[in-house]
């Protein structure tokens, strides 16, 4: 069997294996690290928003159908505060050595969007079975641009099922040629690293860009698991950091495991990367999960839903066991979801946030783009997701934030007794600063009273509290006011 479909039937092993077991034994929720990207003023960020969007993956400019008022919208009724926009390699570096600042422009006039409402974004260089340019009609992969994806004559037969793509010989050829599996273009790396150079170059200073996803759900060609991850996905990562804290020293580096296998719940083989920036190291750790069953088509219900649960739990661990190898790095969720019209989809969404809440982890949902996975409909009609979606959240906290969980009408935020988030002088910071706290208006339609702090603001527009944390406190339980 080719190793990647040996990998698959791997997966489908360990999933049946480790769903029984991590279902029946139902492991513990993983011990938060305290690990958090944090903004300038030292407050842990959680992110909470969507990816936007896939639409943008085969748009000639680039650009999600996803517009100003869309994000009105969203933020209105979903008190989003994050986003994973996607941006395209094909769009950055058209030609070898040229970045587009036009398309720079674009992607910024977009962030701007979102800064102005308070959110925090991270940039995602997204691709998927490599580049549009593994079959003639393009509409395949998405990515990396055509100059990029050498197959060298082998063929991509056309697929119902997307993923399978990825088993095609020319695939694995473009993906072989650029981890330089062939050793016959070791330049393609170093083009990749120079296009988030020219990225980083461009949003170094913004405020709102808090982190740079290295690459999306990373495939090794015809190298595959550990020897992929601790080998030449590594080394993508290394050069990428070193490319980026030439022209940006602050911005976080988000690195994701390969997709196969991580995303159904098998570990990681993912090495630590060096941060070479003066101060605290900021590497983030960004997976993504995407149970099997729910990859095949199946909803959250009868045999499906204890192998969903045993995944998770598996995921979880193996989550954070990587984060802990990587150096206790933050841990950002940066991909789930599914078709919420199948049997018991809005359950596994909520187990899916309280399992992050649980572990300390931000979580991003895919994604916003409208139909039977998003929010809302084709013509606008909300859906039935928003209602799981749009539930309270520590936004940002000026304190030793570990974990939160969300009880009926209750957000109970626990903190550690360290410093609150060493900043590049090892000073603590963030304890002088307020947090804040996204509280939806069915549990919270006045507000919130808070016990183990102070109550600074409400902002009934955005639904916003702000409050500040009692010194020594380790837990803060935010009511309904
Ligand atoms: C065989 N390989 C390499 C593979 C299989 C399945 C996925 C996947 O489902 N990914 C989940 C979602 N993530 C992308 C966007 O990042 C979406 O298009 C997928 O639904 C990825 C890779």
């Amino acid at each position: 069997m080719f190793p990647a479909r040996v990998a698959i039937a791997a997966g489908l092993a360990a999933l049946v294996v480790g769903g029984g077991v991590a279902a029946a034994l139902r492991e513990p929720a993983p011990a938060a690290t305290g690990a958090f990207v944090r903004d300038d003023d030292g407050r842990a960020l959680v992110a909470g928003g969507f990816n936007t969007a896939s639409s943008s993956k085969s748009a000639p400019d680039g650009m999600p159908d996803f517009s100003e008022a869309d994000l009105d919208r969203e933020h209105a009724d979903t008190g989003t505060g994050f986003v994973r926009f996607l941006i395209s390699w094909r769009k950055v570096e058209p030609s070898p050595g040229t970045y587009d600042q036009a398309y720079l422009d674009d992607v910024a006039e977009r962030v701007d969007w979102y800064a102005e409402r308070g959110y925090h974004v991270m940039l995602d260089m997204h691709q998927d079975l490599w580049s549009g340019a593994i079959t003639p009609s393009g509409d395949a992969g998405n990515g990396a641009p055509a100059w990029a994806t050498y197959l060298d004559g082998l063929p991509v037969r056309d697929h119902d099922m997307w993923e399978l793509y990825y088993l095609e010989p020319g695939v694995i050829r473009a993906f072989d040629h650029f981890w330089n599996t062939t050793g016959e273009h070791p330049e393609l790396m170093e083009h990749y690293a120079g296009a988030w150079r020219a990225v980083a170059q461009r949003f170094a200073g913004s405020e709102a860009v808090v982190a740079y996803d290295l690459m999306n759900e990373p495939y090794g060609g015809t190298v595959q698991g550990p020897a992929f991850e601790a080998g030449p996905l590594t080394e993508l990562y290394r050069r990428t950091v070193d490319a980026i804290r030439e022209v940006d020293p602050d911005t976080w580096a988000c690195l994701e495991p390969q997709a196969m296998g991580f995303n159904w719940g098998l570990p990681s083989g993912l090495r630590p990367v060096d941060d070479p920036r003066d101060g605290e190291p900021r590497i983030a750790f960004c997976p993504h999960l995407y149970p099997l069953p729910m990859d095949l088509g199946e909803g959250f219900s009868g045999t499906s839903r204890g192998l969903v649960e045993g995944t998770v739990d598996a995921w979880a661990a193996n989550t954070a066991r990587t984060a802990r190898a990587l150096g206790d790095v933050p841990v950002i969720l940066g991909e789930f979801g599914l078709d919420t019209t199948k049997p018991g989809a809005l359950e596994y969404v909520d187990l899916v946030y309280r399992t992050a809440d649980a572990a300390g982890m931000g979580v991003v949902y895919w994604s916003s783009d409208p139909g039977p996975w998003g929010p809302y409909e084709s013509d606008g009609r909300p859906r039935n997701l928003l209602g799981v979606v749009d539930r309270p959240y520590p936004r940002a906290v000026a304190g030793d934030l570990r974990s939160w969980q969300v009880a009926d009408d209750e957000l109970v935020i626990r903190l550690g007794t360290g410093r609150p988030g060493a900043d590049d002088d090892g000073a603590g910071v963030g304890a002088g600063a307020a947090s804040e706290a996204y509280l939806p208006a069915k549990a919270f339609p006045d507000g919130g009273a808070v016990d183990g702090g102070r109550v600074v603001a409400w902002d009934p527009a955005t639904r916003v509290l702000t409050f500040t944390i009692d010194a020594g406190a380790t837990t803060v339980t935010i009511r309904p006011a």
